[in-house]
């Protein structure tokens, strides 16, 4: 990366961004244009960098914290809900919301030189496809629940001797310690349901978002049909458990664009969640908690784990599998497991600020080298690798007694 002080730093980060934006052009098929646009985000950050001087990139890095809280405070006050008009002034947004104008403008001024909403002229803005989406109540909602845990994070990091989150069996996880309870963070969501919704919410319209990339929807995450149909020789056989599969949305895109593909099609999910959700057609329904109790599902071809891992530790993530191996059929069932896999360097900044949201449960993202030895010492192999059309990588995994 070039040092601000290089006097062509800036010439060369510009060189480099001009280049991915042509690979970004030039990219084809999903994958490559996911990794071009990844790549060209980071360069432009460091473009950005680069015209600043040491000492300006520091000031900016270190008053960076003021931008949550202004976007908190807006969502609170009423600036980020519907407005009446296209373009507010900032006494119209006073008058819309009672908070003083004058404040309104010195929180706008934050949000906007931020991309949330847009300034077009002196004290005067419009809505943006940014603030329009974080005016969604499941944005705020999940700001909100997950704040506490992140924000006191160096104190419960100095509390725990710095151990590493989730490596110390009976210390509280960084949302217990922020949030001064013993409750976990899915045993919070479930006691609140404001905070449940906005997750359920966020869960759905990423949901849309991933099927909004092809017509098969989730049916297209692996080659089921292929992997899978061969092994499946009676209706009666279990072809695929979605395990912790929230609203199984992957199951019904399974049933709905692979109708070759036979056998049962089972969600499993926390009781809650079974009570809250509408089970999509021709997918049978499970109530499990796969950190308490054995697979309930016997032989199934296939166990998938959508986002399951990263929300634990090792040791709890390794129980959930080692809860799993006594319903494997050996030369039968396979594990899945789908999670961003993060690269050996040069991780993008959002799969890093992902890491550190998942730590606060004690959980994390993972390399392929980590994944493996997560694996290993639960028992099982990695056979595969495979990089899909999102950040996602499905990791296919066998028992290995
Ligand atoms: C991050 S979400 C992933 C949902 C879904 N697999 C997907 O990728 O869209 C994690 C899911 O695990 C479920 N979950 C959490 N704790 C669980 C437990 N102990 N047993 C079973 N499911 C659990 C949650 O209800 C939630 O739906």
């Amino acid at each position: 990366m070039s040092s601000p002080t290089q006097p062509n730093a800036a010439d060369e980060a510009f060189q480099r961004v001009q280049a991915a934006y042509s690979s970004l052009s030039g990219a084809k098929d999903p994958a490559s244009i996911m990794k071009a646009k990844s790549q060209l985000s980071s360069l432009a950050m460091e473009l950005s960098r680069a015209v600043q001087s040491p000492h300006e990139a520091a000031t900016a890095f270190a008053m960076h914290n003021a931008v949550h809280p202004c976007y908190r405070a807006a969502a609170d006050c009423g600036i980020l809900s519907q407005w009446p008009k296209e373009t507010m002034t900032a006494s119209e947004l006073a008058d819309k919301t009672g908070a003083d104008s004058r404040l309104i403008v010195r929180v706008m001024r934050i949000l906007t030189s931020s991309g949330v909403f847009t300034e077009v002229g002196e004290e005067s803005y419009t809505h943006n496809a940014l603030s329009t989406t974080l005016s969604i109540p499941a944005f705020l909602g999940m700001v909100k629940f997950t704040s506490p845990g992140v924000s006191r994070l160096p104190e419960y990091l100095s509390a725990t001797s710095y151990r590493n989150p989730g490596s110390t069996i009976g210390t509280s996880t960084p949302f217990q310690y922020g949030n001064s309870t013993p409750l976990t963070f899915y045993q919070a969501l479930a006691k609140d349901e404001k905070a449940r919704n906005g997750f359920d919410d966020q869960m759905k319209r990423h949901v849309s978002m991933e099927r909004a990339k092809s017509q098969l929807g989730f049916a297209l995450i692996y080659d089921f049909q292929g992997e899978i149909g061969p092994l499946i020789t009676s209706s009666e056989d279990v072809a695929l458990v979605d395990v912790g599969g929230s609203q199984g949305h992957v199951l019904e895109d399974v049933k709905k664009h692979l109708t070759n593909l036979k056998g049962r099609l089972i969600l499993e999910e926390l009781p809650e969640t079974l009570e809250s959700i509408k089970v999509p057609e021709g997918v049978e329904t499970v109530p499990y908690n796969f950190l308490e109790s054995v697979q309930p599902v016997k032989g199934a071809a296939c166990y998938l784990f959508r986002q399951i891992f990263l929300n634990w530790s090792d040791k709890n993530g390794q129980q959930i599998l080692r809860n799993t191996i006594p319903a494997l059929k050996p030369g039968h069932s396979r594990v899945l497991i789908m999670e961003p896999v993060l690269p050996p360097t040069g991780a993008p900044l959002q799969a890093a600020l992902m890491d550190i949201q998942m730590m606060q449960m004690g959980g994390g993202l993972r390399t392929e080298k980590q994944w493996r030895a997560f694996l290993s010492e639960a028992g099982f192999e990695a056979t595969r690798f495979l990089r899909s059309n999102s950040a996602y990588t499905v990791i296919e995994a066998i028992h290995k007694p």
